[in-house]
C-alpha cells in the first residue's frame, strides 16, 4: 500500500505539453501516459521512477515549481491539479470541450505556419473559421508566441475568423506526429469540418510533425456532411511564400537572418590547445568589425566566477558546461553573441548546450580545436601537463581524465605548427560558409609589422576602433590576444579608453603616474621592484610605486634573502613593508602595471580584458623602452607602449625565486635591475634625450 508522498519532477517541454494536452482531453481517446502503442510517454530518472512508484503517483510541475498534475504510477492517468495560468496567449489555450461551447459550426482550419496571401484569402472564402495554431514548440522559423501572432494577423484579414492555440509538440518522429495531429485536430472539431491549408504549409506540418493535409482526415472517418473537401493540389505549392505585410512584419521579426541570430560559438579541445587564444583573436575580429556585442564566457574565467568551488570531476565538469550552455542559450535567445572555451570534454554535455541554444533560438556553432595532445603537452604553458604527469593534479584532462572527440563539430582545427592568423582563418571561413558571421572582409584585421621598428603615433594614421558594445561575465577587447602572440596590432590602433573598460579611471594627467608592480605572494619580486624603483626614480614626485599579489595575503613581510639583496645595495627602505593582494581598485587606479611574470598579466588580462593596454610584464614594457623612442615618458610612454608592444614573452620574465636560496635571490634581483634601469628613468623622463 503505497504511503509515500509523490516525488516532484519537472519533465521535458514536450512531456509537458503532453500532460497538458491528457488534462484537456485533446489526445481522446488517449487519456493516460504509456497506453498501448501510445507515443504519449513520461520518462523518470531512475530516483525518480523508484520514490513514484513507492508512492503509486509522481508529481509533475512546471519549471518554476508549480505542480500541474499528479500522473499515477504504474497507470500514467493525469489528474491535473492546476492549469498553466502564465504563459504569453495563455488564454488561447482552450480545451476542445470549451472549443466545442464557443466556436460549434466553424471550419476547424489547423495552422502550423505563418499563412501566406493566398491561404488567407482561400480560407477567408470558407465562411467561418477556427484557426487551431498547434504551436508546441513553435517550427524551425517561428517560436510558439510568433506562430500564435502571426495566426492572430492572418485572422484579422478574414472576414469570420477566431484563433485557439494547442500546445502540441513534436514526439520527433513525423509519422507519430501526424498521427497525434489528427487525433488532437478531430478532438477539437467534434463534428464540424476540418480544412487544411494548401501544400507548402502541408509539408511543413510533415516536417514539423503537425496533422497532415486534408486528404489524411478523409480516410479517418466519414466527414459530416458540410465538410469542405479542398481538392489536393488546387493551391499549388508555393515556392516563394508572399506574406500581408502585417504577417511578414511578423516573420521578419522572428525569423532574423543568420547574420542577426543569437549565436553561441563554442570552442572545445584539450587545455593549452589553443581555445582561448582563438576565441580572443576571434572576439578581437568581431569588436573590430564593430556589428555585433560580444561576451567571453573562457574557461578558466567561468572557473573563478560562475563555477567557483567546483572541481574537475566528471560530475562538476557537466554542471560547470551546462552553466556555461545555460548563461550562452540566454545570450542568444536575445541575439547576442557568446563565445564559451572551455575544455568540455564530454560529447553529451556538448549536445546539451547545443540543445539549450537551439531551443532558445540560437545557433550553436561548435569549434573543435584538435591540436593533439602531444602538442599541448609540448606547449605546457600553465605547467599543469608536467604536474599532472608526476600525480600531483588528479583528474587532468588528457592524461587521467577524458576527452571525448566531438563529431558534431562545424570546423575542426589543429593548431600544431600554424600562426594563430592562419588558425583562425579557418574559423572565419567555417562561420561564413555557414551565413552566421562574415568577418572575411574585415577592414580592420591585423596586418603584420615589421617588428622591432616603432614608430611614433603623431605620424601614424589613426583607426579608432571603438569596440562593440561588450557585456560581461568577461567583456573583451581588440589587441588583447594578438599582442600577447606577437603580432602586432593594427597600425596606430587608438581604442577608446574607457569604452570597454569597466575598471578604467578616466586620465588625470596632472596627477602623480601610479605604477603598480604585481608578482604572486608580493614578498618577494614587487616589493623588491617598488622600493628598487623608488630609489632609481630618487625625489622625483611625478610617479608613484606600489606593489601587490595575485596571490597576496595581507601583511605578509618582504622575503628575507631578497630584502637582505636589496640592502646590500644600499637600500634603505622595507621595514615597514607589508603585502597585500591585488584588487580591482588597485588596478583601477594604476596607470600602469607591471608583473614579473607573464602568467600574471593573463591572470589579470582573463578578469579585467579591458585593461590590456595598461598591464605589462616588465620585461616586456622594458622591450618597448629599448626599441622605442627616447623623447616619450610618463603617459605618453605608457599610451605608445599600448600599441606597439610586442608579446608578453616567457623568455621576458623575472622567475620566483621565493624559497630557491640565495642564488636564485641573486639572479633575480640582477634581473630586475637591469629591467627597472630600463624603465624608470623612461617613465620619469630622466632618459629623455632632451632631459
Ligand atoms: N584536472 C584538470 N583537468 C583539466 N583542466 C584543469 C584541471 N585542473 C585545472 N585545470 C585548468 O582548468 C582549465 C579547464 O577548465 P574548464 O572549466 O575548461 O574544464 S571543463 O570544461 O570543466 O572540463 C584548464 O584551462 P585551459 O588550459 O584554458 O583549458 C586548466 O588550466
Ligand atoms: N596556431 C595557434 N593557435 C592558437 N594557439 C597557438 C597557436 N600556436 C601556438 N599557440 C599557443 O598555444 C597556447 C594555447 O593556449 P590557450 O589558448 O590558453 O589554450 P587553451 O585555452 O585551449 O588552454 C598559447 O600559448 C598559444 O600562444
Amino acid at each position: 500500500m503505497p504511503n509515500a508522498a509523490p516525488p516532484q519532477y519537472c519533465p521535458t517541454p514536450r512531456e509537458l505539453d503532453d500532460v497538458e494536452l491528457l488534462a484537456i482531453g485533446a489526445l481522446a481517446p488517449t487519456v493516460a501516459f504509456g497506453e498501448a502503442d501510445s507515443p504519449v510517454t513520461l520518462t523518470l530518472p531512475p530516483d525518480v521512477a523508484d520514490a513514484a512508484a513507492a508512492a503509486g503517483a509522481v508529481e509533475l510541475v512546471d519549471p518554476e515549481g508549480l505542480p500541474l498534475a499528479r500522473v499515477g504510477v504504474p497507470d500514467g492517468e493525469v489528474t491535473p491539479l492546476t492549469h498553466a495560468q502564465y504563459g504569453p496567449f495563455r488564454r488561447l489555450y482552450l480545451s476542445p470541450a470549451r472549443v466545442r461551447e464557443r466556436y460549434a459550426g466553424r471550419t476547424v482550419v489547423p495552422v502550423v505556419d505563418a499563412l501566406t496571401d493566398e491561404q488567407i484569402d482561400d480560407i477567408g472564402a470558407t465562411g467561418p473559421v477556427l484557426l487551431l495554431a498547434l504551436v508546441g514548440h513553435g517550427t524551425p522559423e517561428l517560436p510558439a508566441t510568433g506562430l500564435i501572432r502571426a495566426t492572430l494577423a492572418a485572422a484579422a484579414l478574414m472576414p469570420d475568423a477566431a484563433v485557439v492555440a494547442v500546445p502540441l509538440a513534436s514526439h520527433d518522429d513525423a509519422e507519430t506526429d501526424h498521427a497525434l495531429g489528427l487525433q488532437v485536430v478531430a478532438n477539437y472539431a467534434g463534428p464540424d469540418p476540418i480544412r487544411a491549408v494548401a501544400a507548402r504549409v502541408a509539408a511543413t506540418m510533415v516536417e514539423e510533425g503537425a496533422p497532415p493535409p486534408d486528404t489524411t482526415v478523409v480516410e479517418e472517418g466519414a466527414p459530416p456532411p458540410d465538410t469542405t473537401v479542398v481538392e489536393e493540389g488546387a493551391l499549388a505549392p508555393v515556392s516563394k511564400p508572399t506574406y500581408p505585410p502585417a504577417i511578414q512584419a511578423i516573420v521578419d521579426q522572428e525569423r532574423p537572418d543568420p547574420v542577426d541570430q543569437g549565436l553561441v560559438l563554442f570552442f572545445t579541445g584539450l587545455s593549452g590547445s589553443g581555445k582561448s587564444t582563438l576565441a580572443r583573436a576571434l572576439m578581437d575580429r568581431i569588436l573590430e568589425q564593430g556589428a555585433r556585442t560580444v561576451t567571453s564566457l573562457d574557461g578558466d574565467v567561468v572557473r573563478r566566477h560562475l563555477s567557483a568551488g567546483l572541481t574537475f570531476s566528471k560530475a562538476d565538469r557537466e554542471t560547470n558546461i551546462r552553466r556555461i550552455g545555460w548563461v550562452a542559450a540566454e545570450i542568444s535567445r536575445h541575439g547576442g553573441l557568446a563565445v564559451c572555451s572551455p575544455i568540455a570534454p564530454f560529447d553529451e554535455t556538448r549536445q546539451q548546450v547545443r540543445t539549450m541554444v537551439e531551443d532558445a533560438g540560437g545557433a550553436f556553432f561548435l569549434v573543435h580545436v584538435a591540436t593533439p595532445l602531444e602538442e599541448c603537452e609540448r606547449r605546457d604553458r600553465k605547467g599543469l601537463y608536467a604536474k599532472a604527469r608526476r600525480g600531483e593534479i588528479p583528474e587532468f584532462t588528457g592524461i587521467s581524465s577524458p576527452y571525448e572527440d566531438p563529431e558534431d563539430a562545424d570546423v575542426r582545427v589543429d593548431t600544431t605548427g600554424r600562426s594563430i592568423e592562419d588558425a583562425l582563418d579557418d574559423v572565419i571561413d567555417a562561420l561564413a560558409e555557414a551565413g552566421y558571421l562574415d568577418l572575411r572582409d574585415d577592414e580592420g584585421g591585423f596586418e603584420a609589422q615589421a617588428p622591432g621598428r616603432l614608430r611614433t603615433s603623431t605620424t601614424d594614421p589613426v583607426v579608432e576602433v571603438r569596440g562593440a558594445p561588450a557585456t560581461s561575465l568577461e567583456t573583451t577587447d581588440p589587441g588583447n590576444t594578438v599582442v600577447e602572440e606577437g603580432a602586432a596590432p593594427p597600425d596606430a590602433t587608438v581604442v577608446e579608453e574607457g569604452a570597454l573598460a569597466p575598471v578604467s579611471k578616466p586620465p588625470h594627467p596632472d596627477d602623480p603616474l601610479g605604477v603598480l608592480f604585481v608578482c604572486t605572494a608580493n614578498i618577494c619580486r614587487s616589493p623588491y621592484m617598488e622600493l628598487a624603483a623608488r630609489g632609481l626614480a630618487g625625489t622625483d614626485g611625478a610617479v608613484v610605486f606600489s606593489g601587490a599579489g595575485t596571490h597576496g595575503s595581507a601583511g605578509g613581510a618582504f622575503d628575507a634573502e631578497m630584502a637582505g639583496i636589496y640592502r646590500q645595495a644600499g637600500g634603505s627602505d622595507g621595514h615597514t613593508f607589508s603585502s597585500r593582494p591585488l584588487t580591482t581598485d588597485l588596478l583601477r587606479d594604476a596607470d600602469l602595471v607591471l608583473t614579473a611574470e607573464s602568467s600574471h598579466r593573463q591572470f589579470i588580462l582573463d578578469d579585467h580584458p579591458a585593461l590590456f593596454r595598461k598591464v605589462f610584464t616588465l620585461g616586456q614594457f622594458a622591450e618597448v623602452v629599448r626599441n622605442g623612442d627616447a623623447d616619450l615618458a610618463g603617459r605618453e610612454l605608457i599610451a605608445y607602449a599600448a600599441e606597439h608592444r610586442g608579446p608578453a614573452d616567457p623568455e621576458l620574465d623575472v622567475p620566483d625565486p621565493y624559497r630557491r636560496g640565495p642564488e636564485a635571490a641573486r639572479t633575480c634581483a640582477q634581473q630586475l635591475d637591469e629591467l627597472l634601469r630600463v624603465v624608470v628613468p623612461a617613465l620619469t623622463g630622466a632618459g629623455r634625450i632632451d632631459g
